[in-house]
Protein backbone atom coordinates (compact mmCIF):
# COMPACT_ATOMS: atom_id res chain seq x y z
CA UNK A 1 0.00 0.00 0.00
CA UNK A 2 1.65 3.54 -0.69
CA UNK A 3 1.92 6.37 2.08
CA UNK A 4 -0.37 9.58 0.59
CA UNK A 5 0.87 11.96 -1.20
CA UNK A 6 3.75 9.60 -2.55
CA UNK A 7 2.44 8.23 -5.56
CA UNK A 8 -0.73 8.75 -5.65
CA UNK A 9 -2.27 11.76 -7.23
CA UNK A 10 -2.50 14.68 -5.23
CA UNK A 11 -6.20 14.94 -6.92
CA UNK A 12 -7.30 11.91 -5.19
CA UNK A 13 -5.27 12.61 -1.92
CA UNK A 14 -7.95 15.60 -1.86
CA UNK A 15 -11.00 13.59 -2.29
CA UNK A 16 -9.53 10.55 -0.04
CA UNK A 17 -9.15 13.40 3.16
CA UNK A 18 -12.61 14.68 2.19
CA UNK A 19 -14.32 10.65 1.84
CA UNK A 20 -12.35 10.17 5.34
CA UNK A 21 -14.29 13.21 7.09
CA UNK A 22 -17.54 11.96 5.23
CA UNK A 23 -17.18 8.22 6.36
CA UNK A 24 -16.40 9.86 10.27
CA UNK A 25 -19.65 11.51 9.81
CA UNK A 26 -21.49 8.28 8.72
CA UNK A 27 -20.48 6.24 11.35
CA UNK A 28 -21.10 8.99 14.09
CA UNK A 29 -24.34 9.38 12.16
CA UNK A 30 -25.55 5.50 12.04
CA UNK A 31 -24.46 5.65 15.97
CA UNK A 32 -27.02 8.40 16.82
CA UNK A 33 -29.58 6.79 15.06
CA UNK A 34 -28.56 3.51 16.33
CA UNK A 35 -28.98 5.63 20.09
CA UNK A 36 -32.44 6.57 19.32
CA UNK A 37 -33.15 3.00 18.00
CA UNK A 38 -32.74 1.70 21.08
CA UNK A 39 -34.58 4.30 22.86
CA UNK A 40 -37.72 3.15 20.52
CA UNK A 41 -36.72 -0.28 21.39
CA UNK A 42 -37.17 0.24 25.44
CA UNK A 43 -40.39 2.11 25.03
CA UNK A 44 -41.24 -0.76 22.77
CA UNK A 45 -40.45 -3.08 25.56
CA UNK A 46 -42.24 -1.04 28.87
CA UNK A 47 -45.61 -1.10 26.23
CA UNK A 48 -44.70 -5.33 25.60
CA UNK A 49 -44.78 -4.50 21.30
CA UNK A 50 -42.61 -6.65 19.41
CA UNK A 51 -39.25 -5.34 17.70
CA UNK A 52 -40.26 -5.52 13.97
CA UNK A 53 -42.40 -2.82 12.49
CA UNK A 54 -42.66 -3.49 8.63
CA UNK A 55 -44.99 -0.86 7.66
CA UNK A 56 -42.47 2.08 9.28
CA UNK A 57 -39.86 0.28 7.40
CA UNK A 58 -41.48 0.40 4.04
CA UNK A 59 -42.03 4.21 5.07
CA UNK A 60 -38.88 4.29 5.61
CA UNK A 61 -37.86 2.84 2.25
CA UNK A 62 -40.75 5.00 0.37
CA UNK A 63 -39.64 8.51 1.78
CA UNK A 64 -35.83 7.72 1.01
CA UNK A 65 -36.29 6.26 -2.76
CA UNK A 66 -38.72 9.41 -3.37
CA UNK A 67 -35.61 12.26 -2.05
CA UNK A 68 -32.62 9.68 -4.01
CA UNK A 69 -31.44 11.85 -7.14
CA UNK A 70 -28.63 9.49 -7.45
CA UNK A 71 -26.15 8.58 -8.66
CA UNK A 72 -27.01 6.10 -5.27
CA UNK A 73 -28.62 3.33 -7.33
CA UNK A 74 -32.26 1.72 -5.93
CA UNK A 75 -31.38 -1.45 -5.60
CA UNK A 76 -28.62 -0.11 -3.50
CA UNK A 77 -30.49 2.07 -1.41
CA UNK A 78 -32.43 -0.93 -0.65
CA UNK A 79 -29.67 -2.85 0.41
CA UNK A 80 -27.71 -0.09 2.67
CA UNK A 81 -30.80 0.73 4.91
CA UNK A 82 -32.23 -2.76 4.75
CA UNK A 83 -28.61 -3.55 6.79
CA UNK A 84 -29.13 -0.64 8.62
CA UNK A 85 -32.51 -1.07 9.92
CA UNK A 86 -31.37 -4.82 10.28
CA UNK A 87 -28.67 -3.57 12.82
CA UNK A 88 -31.34 -1.75 14.03
CA UNK A 89 -33.78 -4.27 15.58
CA UNK A 90 -30.72 -6.56 16.33
CA UNK A 91 -30.08 -3.98 18.97
CA UNK A 92 -33.49 -3.52 20.06
CA UNK A 93 -33.90 -7.47 21.07
CA UNK A 94 -32.71 -8.89 24.78
CA UNK A 95 -30.30 -11.47 24.05
CA UNK A 96 -31.60 -14.33 23.70
CA UNK A 97 -29.96 -17.78 25.42
CA UNK A 98 -30.66 -21.29 24.61
CA UNK A 99 -30.05 -23.78 27.58
CA UNK A 100 -30.89 -27.40 28.31
CA UNK A 101 -34.16 -27.46 29.37
CA UNK A 102 -36.37 -27.83 30.69
CA UNK A 103 -36.53 -25.22 32.89
CA UNK A 104 -35.12 -25.69 36.37
CA UNK A 105 -32.31 -28.01 34.91
CA UNK A 106 -28.96 -27.10 36.10
CA UNK A 107 -27.64 -25.94 32.88
CA UNK A 108 -30.84 -23.49 33.23
CA UNK A 109 -29.46 -21.80 36.76
CA UNK A 110 -25.93 -21.77 35.36
CA UNK A 111 -27.38 -20.02 32.85
CA UNK A 112 -29.27 -17.83 35.03
CA UNK A 113 -26.09 -17.19 36.75
CA UNK A 114 -24.11 -16.32 33.93
CA UNK A 115 -26.53 -13.61 32.11
CA UNK A 116 -28.71 -12.20 34.69
CA UNK A 117 -32.52 -11.66 34.53
CA UNK A 118 -32.76 -9.56 31.68
CA UNK A 119 -32.26 -11.95 28.77
CA UNK A 120 -34.36 -14.16 27.00
CA UNK A 121 -34.11 -17.57 27.73
CA UNK A 122 -35.31 -20.67 25.67
CA UNK A 123 -35.15 -24.12 27.06
CA UNK A 124 -33.89 -27.00 24.42
CA UNK A 125 -34.52 -30.45 24.44
CA UNK A 126 -31.09 -31.63 23.40
CA UNK A 127 -27.22 -30.53 23.58
CA UNK A 128 -27.34 -31.02 19.51
CA UNK A 129 -30.74 -28.14 19.52
CA UNK A 130 -28.69 -25.93 21.66
CA UNK A 131 -26.02 -25.76 19.11
CA UNK A 132 -28.45 -25.37 16.45
CA UNK A 133 -30.13 -22.64 17.53
CA UNK A 134 -27.03 -20.44 18.51
CA UNK A 135 -25.61 -21.69 14.85
CA UNK A 136 -29.02 -20.68 13.02
CA UNK A 137 -28.85 -17.21 14.89
CA UNK A 138 -32.29 -17.72 16.44
CA UNK A 139 -30.20 -17.33 19.65
CA UNK A 140 -26.98 -15.32 20.82
CA UNK A 141 -25.63 -17.82 23.34
CA UNK A 142 -26.25 -21.42 23.89
CA UNK A 143 -25.14 -22.50 27.65
CA UNK A 144 -23.87 -26.40 27.50
CA UNK A 145 -22.25 -28.43 30.89
CA UNK A 146 -19.24 -29.87 29.00
CA UNK A 147 -17.65 -31.90 32.21
CA UNK A 148 -18.67 -32.48 35.82
CA UNK A 149 -15.92 -32.73 38.80
CA UNK A 150 -16.81 -36.47 39.89
CA UNK A 151 -18.79 -38.36 36.32
CA UNK A 152 -15.94 -36.43 34.14
CA UNK A 153 -16.51 -34.77 30.79
CA UNK A 154 -20.13 -34.53 29.26
CA UNK A 155 -19.25 -36.28 25.93
CA UNK A 156 -22.24 -35.51 23.84
CA UNK A 157 -20.56 -31.58 24.21
CA UNK A 158 -17.28 -32.44 23.28
CA UNK A 159 -18.52 -34.07 20.21
CA UNK A 160 -20.48 -31.62 18.99
CA UNK A 161 -17.82 -29.12 18.63
CA UNK A 162 -16.19 -31.16 16.00
CA UNK A 163 -18.78 -30.76 14.18
CA UNK A 164 -19.66 -27.17 14.68
CA UNK A 165 -17.88 -23.60 13.92
CA UNK A 166 -19.33 -22.11 16.94
CA UNK A 167 -16.37 -20.62 19.64
CA UNK A 168 -16.68 -21.32 23.72
CA UNK A 169 -16.91 -17.60 24.83
CA UNK A 170 -17.40 -18.10 28.52
CA UNK A 171 -16.96 -21.23 31.35
CA UNK A 172 -19.05 -21.19 34.21
CA UNK A 173 -18.78 -23.35 37.29
CA UNK A 174 -21.74 -24.51 39.22
CA UNK A 175 -22.08 -26.31 42.67
CA UNK A 176 -24.10 -29.21 42.29
CA UNK A 177 -26.38 -30.18 45.24
CA UNK A 178 -29.02 -32.93 44.48
CA UNK A 179 -32.40 -33.25 46.11
CA UNK A 180 -35.22 -36.00 46.45
CA UNK A 181 -38.52 -34.72 45.36
CA UNK A 182 -41.75 -35.81 45.10
CA UNK A 183 -45.62 -35.35 45.75
CA UNK A 184 -45.65 -36.89 48.80
CA UNK A 185 -43.38 -35.86 50.73
CA UNK A 186 -42.07 -38.97 52.14
CA UNK A 187 -39.66 -41.78 51.60
CA UNK A 188 -42.32 -44.61 52.35
CA UNK A 189 -44.39 -43.53 49.23
CA UNK A 190 -41.56 -43.67 46.73
CA UNK A 191 -41.29 -46.53 44.53
CA UNK A 192 -39.50 -45.07 41.18
CA UNK A 193 -36.52 -42.41 41.19
CA UNK A 194 -36.10 -40.55 37.98
CA UNK A 195 -33.31 -38.81 37.10
CA UNK A 196 -30.46 -37.56 34.80
CA UNK A 197 -28.07 -40.57 34.50
CA UNK A 198 -25.22 -38.64 35.73
CA UNK A 199 -27.45 -37.52 38.90
CA UNK A 200 -28.31 -40.94 39.41
CA UNK A 201 -24.77 -42.03 39.71
CA UNK A 202 -24.03 -39.23 41.65
CA UNK A 203 -26.34 -40.36 44.78
CA UNK A 204 -25.99 -43.72 43.89
CA UNK A 205 -24.72 -45.14 47.71
CA UNK A 206 -27.60 -42.51 49.02
CA UNK A 207 -30.35 -44.27 46.31
CA UNK A 208 -28.81 -47.60 47.74
CA UNK A 209 -28.97 -46.71 51.72
CA UNK A 210 -32.45 -45.37 51.78
CA UNK A 211 -34.55 -46.41 48.64
CA UNK A 212 -32.64 -49.70 48.27
CA UNK A 213 -36.01 -51.34 46.56
CA UNK A 214 -37.01 -48.61 44.30
CA UNK A 215 -36.48 -49.07 40.70
CA UNK A 216 -34.36 -46.35 38.79
CA UNK A 217 -35.46 -44.58 35.38
CA UNK A 218 -32.83 -42.68 33.49
CA UNK A 219 -34.33 -39.18 32.08
CA UNK A 220 -32.98 -36.90 29.76
CA UNK A 221 -32.72 -34.06 32.36
CA UNK A 222 -33.25 -33.29 35.93
CA UNK A 223 -36.06 -31.08 35.34
CA UNK A 224 -37.92 -33.87 32.97
CA UNK A 225 -37.29 -36.32 36.03
CA UNK A 226 -39.15 -33.65 37.97
CA UNK A 227 -42.11 -32.95 35.80
CA UNK A 228 -42.33 -36.73 35.77
CA UNK A 229 -42.72 -36.83 39.75
CA UNK A 230 -45.13 -34.50 39.62
CA UNK A 231 -47.73 -36.77 37.60
CA UNK A 232 -46.88 -39.97 38.33
CA UNK A 233 -48.06 -41.26 41.63
CA UNK A 234 -45.00 -43.36 43.73
CA UNK A 235 -42.67 -41.35 41.96
CA UNK A 236 -39.89 -38.90 42.92
CA UNK A 237 -37.26 -36.76 40.90
CA UNK A 238 -33.61 -36.54 41.98
CA UNK A 239 -32.98 -32.28 41.06
CA UNK A 240 -32.20 -29.33 41.82
CA UNK A 241 -34.41 -26.99 44.71
CA UNK A 242 -35.35 -24.62 42.20
CA UNK A 243 -37.50 -27.88 40.43
CA UNK A 244 -39.20 -28.35 43.34
CA UNK A 245 -40.30 -25.04 43.34
CA UNK A 246 -41.36 -25.37 39.36
CA UNK A 247 -43.03 -28.09 39.61
CA UNK A 248 -44.33 -27.80 43.26
CA UNK A 249 -42.75 -31.22 44.61
CA UNK A 250 -41.66 -31.81 48.26
CA UNK A 251 -38.41 -31.97 49.23
CA UNK A 252 -37.95 -35.60 50.77
CA UNK A 253 -34.38 -35.10 51.31
CA UNK A 254 -31.84 -32.43 50.40
CA UNK A 255 -28.18 -32.89 49.81
CA UNK A 256 -28.24 -36.82 48.69
CA UNK A 257 -25.15 -36.52 46.44
CA UNK A 258 -22.58 -38.80 47.72
CA UNK A 259 -19.66 -36.42 47.45
CA UNK A 260 -19.96 -33.09 48.43
CA UNK A 261 -17.61 -30.39 46.49
CA UNK A 262 -19.63 -31.74 43.31
CA UNK A 263 -19.35 -29.13 40.61
CA UNK A 264 -20.37 -28.46 36.98
CA UNK A 265 -18.63 -26.63 34.89
CA UNK A 266 -20.64 -25.14 31.25
CA UNK A 267 -19.77 -23.51 28.36
CA UNK A 268 -21.19 -20.48 26.71
CA UNK A 269 -21.09 -21.07 22.96
CA UNK A 270 -21.66 -18.41 20.85
CA UNK A 271 -20.84 -17.02 17.05
CA UNK A 272 -17.99 -14.21 17.82
CA UNK A 273 -14.77 -14.55 19.55
CA UNK A 274 -13.95 -12.89 22.87
CA UNK A 275 -11.23 -10.78 23.08
CA UNK A 276 -8.31 -10.93 25.62
CA UNK A 277 -8.87 -10.01 29.37
CA UNK A 278 -5.20 -11.04 30.29
CA UNK A 279 -6.48 -13.68 32.68
CA UNK A 280 -7.99 -16.23 30.09
CA UNK A 281 -7.94 -20.06 28.71
CA UNK A 282 -7.74 -21.16 25.23
CA UNK A 283 -9.50 -24.17 24.33
CA UNK A 284 -8.73 -26.62 20.91
CA UNK A 285 -9.41 -30.37 19.76
CA UNK A 286 -6.69 -31.92 17.40
CA UNK A 287 -6.09 -35.53 15.79
CA UNK A 288 -2.86 -36.68 16.14
CA UNK A 289 -1.62 -39.69 13.67
CA UNK A 290 -1.56 -43.26 14.79
CA UNK A 291 2.20 -43.62 15.12
CA UNK A 292 4.16 -44.08 18.73
CA UNK A 293 4.99 -40.89 20.84
CA UNK A 294 2.30 -38.84 18.36
CA UNK A 295 0.48 -36.89 20.95
CA UNK A 296 3.80 -36.26 22.85
CA UNK A 297 4.86 -34.63 19.53
CA UNK A 298 2.11 -32.57 19.51
CA UNK A 299 1.82 -32.02 22.93
CA UNK A 300 5.93 -30.49 23.27
CA UNK A 301 5.56 -27.10 21.64
CA UNK A 302 3.14 -26.20 24.81
CA UNK A 303 5.36 -27.32 27.12
CA UNK A 304 8.57 -25.63 25.39
CA UNK A 305 6.52 -22.36 25.49
CA UNK A 306 5.71 -22.51 28.68
CA UNK A 307 2.05 -23.03 28.35
CA UNK A 308 0.23 -24.20 31.16
CA UNK A 309 -1.52 -26.90 30.03
CA UNK A 310 -4.86 -27.20 32.35
CA UNK A 311 -7.59 -30.01 30.54
CA UNK A 312 -6.20 -33.27 28.62
CA UNK A 313 -9.47 -35.07 27.47
CA UNK A 314 -10.15 -37.81 24.85
CA UNK A 315 -12.83 -38.66 22.28
CA UNK A 316 -12.97 -41.59 19.80
CA UNK A 317 -13.33 -40.01 16.29
CA UNK A 318 -15.57 -42.42 15.29
CA UNK A 319 -14.12 -42.21 11.64
CA UNK A 320 -11.73 -45.02 12.64
CA UNK A 321 -11.23 -47.54 15.44
CA UNK A 322 -8.71 -46.35 17.90
CA UNK A 323 -8.22 -42.99 16.53
CA UNK A 324 -8.99 -39.94 19.05
CA UNK A 325 -9.93 -36.49 19.39
CA UNK A 326 -7.90 -34.71 22.22
CA UNK A 327 -9.55 -31.56 23.81
CA UNK A 328 -6.87 -29.70 25.64
CA UNK A 329 -7.33 -26.70 27.28
CA UNK A 330 -4.58 -24.00 28.06
CA UNK A 331 -4.05 -20.83 30.13
CA UNK A 332 -3.45 -17.90 27.81
CA UNK A 333 -5.58 -16.07 24.52
CA UNK A 334 -4.96 -16.76 20.93
CA UNK A 335 -4.06 -12.90 20.98
CA UNK A 336 -1.41 -13.55 23.07
CA UNK A 337 1.76 -14.44 20.58
CA UNK A 338 3.00 -17.50 22.80
CA UNK A 339 -0.78 -18.90 22.04
CA UNK A 340 -1.22 -18.26 18.39
CA UNK A 341 2.37 -19.51 17.54
CA UNK A 342 1.84 -22.73 19.48
CA UNK A 343 -1.09 -23.46 17.59
CA UNK A 344 0.43 -22.82 14.56
CA UNK A 345 3.23 -25.02 15.04
CA UNK A 346 0.93 -27.87 16.79
CA UNK A 347 -0.88 -27.66 13.86
CA UNK A 348 2.06 -28.87 11.50
CA UNK A 349 2.08 -32.19 14.01
CA UNK A 350 -1.02 -33.44 13.55
CA UNK A 351 -3.49 -34.04 11.72
CA UNK A 352 -5.98 -31.75 12.34
CA UNK A 353 -6.55 -28.87 14.91
CA UNK A 354 -9.01 -26.28 15.67
CA UNK A 355 -9.27 -23.82 17.92
CA UNK A 356 -12.49 -23.78 19.79
CA UNK A 357 -12.41 -20.49 21.70
CA UNK A 358 -10.18 -18.09 23.77
CA UNK A 359 -12.57 -16.83 26.71
CA UNK A 360 -11.84 -15.46 30.47
CA UNK A 361 -10.96 -18.10 32.67
CA UNK A 362 -13.71 -18.39 35.61
CA UNK A 363 -13.31 -19.46 39.51
CA UNK A 364 -14.83 -21.96 40.60
CA UNK A 365 -16.34 -19.76 43.28
C1 LIG B 1 -36.66 1.72 15.38
C2 LIG B 1 -37.78 1.02 15.20
O1 LIG B 1 -37.78 -0.41 15.18
C3 LIG B 1 -37.52 -1.18 14.02
C4 LIG B 1 -36.39 -0.61 13.28
C5 LIG B 1 -36.61 0.40 12.41
C6 LIG B 1 -35.49 1.29 11.94
O2 LIG B 1 -34.34 0.88 12.04
O3 LIG B 1 -35.76 2.42 11.51
C7 LIG B 1 -37.91 0.62 11.96
C8 LIG B 1 -38.96 -0.15 12.34
C9 LIG B 1 -38.80 -1.29 13.24
O4 LIG B 1 -38.83 -2.49 12.48
C10 LIG B 1 -39.08 1.65 15.10
O5 LIG B 1 -40.09 0.97 15.24
O6 LIG B 1 -39.12 2.87 14.88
Amino acid sequence: MSAPGIDVDPRIDDRRKAIDAIDDQLLELINERLRLVMDVGRIKAEQGRQVLDSSRESRIFDRLLSRNRGPLDEKVLIHLFTQIMAASRQLQRPQRVSFLGPEATFTHIAAMNHFGPSVEYAPQPSIRDVFRDVEKGESHYGLVPVENSIEGAVNHTLDLFFESELKICAERYLQISHDLLSRAGGLKAIRTVYSHPQALAQCRMWLQKYLPDAVLKECNSTARAAQKAAEIEGAAAVASREAAQMYQLAVVASRIEDVARNTTRFLVIGRDAVHRTGRDKTSMMFVTSHVPGALYKVLKPMSDAGLNMVKLESRPTRHENWSYFFFVDVEGHIEDAAVSETLEGMKKLCLYLKHLGSYPKASEG
